[in-house]
């Protein structure tokens, strides 16, 4: 790396591991110093507190853990960007480290390239931090300035982990803000000025996967006139938001770990691998842990997503929220629209299956339809939710063609639209198969991505659909 000579201090007693995070320091262009134990480390921080541009801090020491050092050090206001070491199989650690302040985690046996990385990225966010001062994290927003006591702890993680590196997996059912949330986390964190390269997984044909997500080199096979970067390419130095990680593919299971493991990726046709410097961050409305158990997600792939969960509401659980999110959307439609005082209360009062987005969508229909000055209530058509089916009950047939349930277009009730047979013919599947979708999907011949993104789109996912996952 360029620039003037920088220290790191290395917090170690492995003789070993010291000399190779020692080599990896030289190599990016720093002077290595060691302390093997707590209390050597504390005498040379006390000695020059602003000494190390990075830390990297075994947890197991001689005189303690590590974890004790990081608390202290934040605890004191010392924001230096510490990487922390740990052994393999000690994930829940790193859980730890993260919550005490950590900057990224290194599992041992860990790739140079991986190192190197993580080296580069904690210099470069302890240079951003010295020249604009310790960043506030997530900045206050509409919603934020008084959030519901359901969205207060998704917020206080998503500010502890905008400044570290580490992989944060978010969860909800759809439509939480799952993606805005990794928007938020990025914006007010070190990367926010570099790429954000959002992925679903789940729409990722299969055998594009690799080229898609790795990219390749111009005449790697027929057709490849020019070069790709692949998504991983295109968000070097910035952040990646894989979305629906659950539905990846095995095969592209195994690629992912790789590039998180060794912080290299293997583009089709390259004569060799190539670096990059990506953070993750997941998201997936399924239940990944079961997913897991039931073979169908590998399990150390899990765990290096795992590391920071963060599980974001459904809007039936922040209902607080409801009136400034719906202000918020009917300002950006049409300015000055106000909404009536029973308009507010309609939408407090609904179930909202498809949450954030559903009253999204909700606020831009009422505005397009209402002609006065403020929104009334009539001018929301909700539709009944789609309830829970546990496996045995049977839905009740539904009286009325859900004319506003999400994404479907409304119609004049002798003349149901397309849309709104699609949707009512899922339901009356779902029903006839004891709301199991992998049946539902047979007997419907798409299969069962398509069926979960017909689900989406009409607004019918279960609020615990995670739960109802359907097994494989
Ligand atoms: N707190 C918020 N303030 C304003 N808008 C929000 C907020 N949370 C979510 N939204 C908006 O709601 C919509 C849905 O959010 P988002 O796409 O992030 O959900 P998601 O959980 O990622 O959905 P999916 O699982 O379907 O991908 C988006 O248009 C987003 O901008």
């Amino acid at each position: 790396m360029a620039g003037p000579p920088f220290h790191v201090l290395i917090v170690d007693d492995d003789g070993v591991q010291c000399r190779l995070s020692e080599a990896h320091v030289a190599r990016a262009g720093g002077r290595a110093e060691i302390a093997g134990t707590l209390a050597a480390a504390r005498a040379m921080l006390a000695a020059a507190p602003s000494r190390f541009a990075a830390l990297f801090l075994d947890l197991g020491l001689p005189d303690g853990s590590g974890l004790e050092l990081l608390r202290e050090l934040r605890a004191g206001g010392h924001s230096v960007p510490v990487i922390v070491q740990t052994g393999e199989g000690r994930l829940d650690r790193a859980v730890e480290a993260m919550r005490a302040g950590a900057t990224d985690f290194l599992v041992k046996p860990v790739s140079p390239t991986r190192v190197r990385a993580a080296l580069e990225a904690a210099i470069r966010l302890g240079a951003d931090e010295e020249s604009k001062g310790i960043r506030p994290g997530l900045s206050a927003s509409q919603d934020e300035d008084d959030p519901s006591p359901a969205m207060r702890p998704v917020l206080n993680a998503a500010t502890r982990v905008a400044r570290s590196m580490v992989p944060v997996l978010l969860l909800g059912e759809t439509g939480t803000g799952k993606e805005w949330l990794a928007r938020r986390i990025v914006a007010s964190g070190a990367r926010a000025a570099r790429p954000f390269v959002p992925i679903n997984c789940g729409a990722l044909p299969r055998d594009l996967t690799e080229s898609i997500l790795f990219g390749f080199e111009r005449g790697a096979f027929t057709g490849a006139e020019r070069r790709s970067l692949g998504k991983f390419g295109e968000a070097d130095g910035g952040t990646l938001f894989l979305d629906e990680v659950g539905e990846l593919a095995p095969e592209a299971q195994v690629k992912l770990l790789r590039a998180l493991q060794e912080g290299e990726i293997d583009p089709i046709g390259a004569a060799r691998p190539v670096r990059v410097d990506i953070r993750i961050i997941a998201a997936t409305h399924r239940d990944l842990r079961a997913d897991v158990e039931a073979g169908r997600f590998r399990e150390d792939l899990f765990y290096r997503l795992h590391v920071v969960p963060i599980e974001l509401p459904p809007l039936r659980e922040r209902r607080e929220d409801i009136p400034s999110l719906a202000r918020a959307f009917a300002a950006r439609n049409v300015p000055g629209r106000a909404l009536l005082p029973a308009a507010l209360a309609r939408l407090q009062a609904h179930r909202w299956p498809g949450n954030i987005r559903e009253l999204e969508n909700a606020i831009r229909r009422a505005c397009v339809m209402a002609d006065g000055e403020g929104l009334r209530a009539e001018d929301f058509q909700l539709a009944d939710a789609w309830q829970p089916i546990p496996r045995t009950q049977v839905i009740e047939p539904r009286r009325e063609p859900a004319a506003a349930a999400m994404g479907v277009p409304p119609a004049s009730a002798a003349f149901p639209t397309l849309a709104q047979v699609e949707r009512e013919h899922i339901l009356r599947a779902l029903q006839e198969c004891g709301g199991q979708p992998t049946k539902a999907a047979k007997l419907l011949g798409i299969g069962r991505t398509t069926l979960y993104r017909k689900l989406k789109e009409y607004g019918l996912f279960a609020p615990d659909s995670a739960a109802e996952t359907p097994k494989v």
